[in-house]
């Protein structure tokens, strides 16, 4: 297919998808957006690292070509002001494994969320954020080495949806006489209205998807976190269909937590995966104190949302907190950050989150060799307590660089490993 302003590599192989199994070559092409606000410091600091990774390990056998494509401020000044290329849709279908940087949202007036525009378009229905810590990395816990879980947030309903009706606007008086005069409810009478869709449909996919993961990896238990006791038939819903989904198509490998108890005295048998659930606000603090007990969390969005970026401050912060959005096959992978205007340009914070970002998406590939020597390389690095500025706050004793000069010392302990 000719696109207008993306250009393909001139050599590589599009990744393809059979049978459901992606089918990956030695030389595949993978697409990458830059970004707004730090795109320009991170992409190209990471570029440099998964491509000496990806060298180191195959020793030129195997090799990403690159495709750049445009979402954001630098699509608005490619297509015209379109921030939102139909073009670079296509393409990340069509190429089928994508990275982005971050992407700017006005606060309360402008567009909607381009990357909420993006996951509902492409129904890249699971955002994936795995929580771990690596040695060296500052933490404000006492055992961060206890923090070891992947968030799967529901990543195309729920408030985030963008079904909202301003104050005072035409929309707004009509639904709100709809509500008060057919469905007898009360409300301030200038009060902005939004809406929580949360179906089946959306939680059920999630939460098979949460039920796989810790099967595929070994984990022990899946939790369902919901205000279900106060937001009864959306989040109370979400946990109800949770668990329906996990009975139905999982029976044979789970169990409940009341089952646990009542069956096998707290201790799960080889092979059962425990499905329990926890209220929303209280899951902060159990993360913070007793983060053991909890491996894979299946959320909402706006759950999810906040959930990743506390779990990400126990191991880091928000400078090295990865994630992906995926569909069954197509997958974007992305920071968990934003776009840190006030950051912008200098070159100063930290890869790291796009760059472990990009080790999940080594790992989707079939590729997990080029993870292994990136982690490697930065424990060994960030043990020498070389690190950006976000770490070096936190060191005593630090030397502070700039992102490129992290990225050079990551390329170069992974040459000498
Ligand atoms: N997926 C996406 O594309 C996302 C986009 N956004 C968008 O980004 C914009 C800014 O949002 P904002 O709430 O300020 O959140 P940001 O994540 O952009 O920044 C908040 C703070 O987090 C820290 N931080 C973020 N990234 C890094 C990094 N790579 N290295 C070190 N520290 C980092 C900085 O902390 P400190 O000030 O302490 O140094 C920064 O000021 C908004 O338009 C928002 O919509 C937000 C989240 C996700
Ligand atoms: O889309 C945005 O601008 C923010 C999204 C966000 O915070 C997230 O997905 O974690
Ligand atoms: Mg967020």
């Amino acid at each position: 297919m000719g696109y207008e302003h993306i250009k393909l590599p001139e050599s590589g192989d599009k990744i393809r998808v059979d049978n459901g199994r992606l089918v990956v070559s030695d030389q595949p092409i993978l697409g990458f957006i830059e970004g707004d606000g730090i795109g320009v410091d991170i992409t190209p600091a990471c570029m440099k690292v998964w491509n000496a990774a990806v060298e180191k390990a195959y020793g030129g056998k195997r090799k990403v070509h690159w495709a750049e494509l445009y979402l954001g401020e630098k699509a608005g000044g490619i297509y015209g002001g379109d921030y939102f290329p139909a073009e670079t849709l296509e393409a990340v279908k069509d190429l089928v494994v994508s990275i982005k940087g971050p992407l700017t949202t006005p606060v309360g007036e402008g567009f909607r969320s381009l990357n909420v525009s993006l996951r509902q378009t492409l129904d890249l229905y699971a955002c994936v954020r795995p929580v771990k810590y690596y040695q060296g990395v500052p933490s404000p816990l006492k055992k961060p080495g206890e923090v070891d879980a992947v968030i799967f947030r529901e990543n195309t309903e729920d408030v985030y949806a963008g079904l909202e009706y301003e104050s005072g606007s035409d929309e707004n008086r009509k639904l709100a006489k709809f509500l008060r005069e057919e469905m007898g409810a009360d409300f301030f009478e200038d009060a902005g209205i939004g809406i929580k869709p949360i179906s089946a449909y959306g939680s059920k996919r999630l939460v098979r998807k949460a039920i796989q993961y810790a099967i595929d990896n070994d984990r022990k238990s899946v939790t369902l976190v919901h205000k279900g006791n106060i937001m009864k038939f959306t989040e109370g819903a979400f946990r109800k269909w949770g668990y329906e989904l996990a009975a139905e198509e999982f029976g044979d490998v789970t169990i409940t937590e009341d089952e646990l108890w009542e069956k096998y005295d707290g201790t799960a048998p080889d092979g059962k995966i425990v499905i329990k659930d926890r209220i929303a606000d209280i899951m902060f603090q159990l993360m913070l104190l007793r983060p053991a007990e909890f491996e894979v969390l299946a959320t909402m969005n706006l759950n999810g949302d906040y959930l990743s970026d506390s779990l990400a401050a126990e191991v880091g912060g928000m400078g090295i907190a990865p994630g992906a959005n995926m569909a069954d096959n197509v997958a974007v992978f992305e920071a968990t950050h934003g776009t840190a205007p006030k950051y912008a340009g200098k070159d100063m914070v930290n890869p790291s989150s796009l760059m472990f970002s990009g080790c999940m998406m080594f790992d989707y590939i079939g590729w997990p060799e080029v993870t292994r020597l990136i982690e490697q390389a930065f424990e060994k690095v960030v043990g020498d307590k070389v690190v950006t500025y976000d770490f070096a706050r936190q060191i005593d004793g630090a030397t502070k660089v700039a992102t490129s000069g992290f990225a050079d010392a990551l390329v170069e302990a992974i040459q000498q490993s």
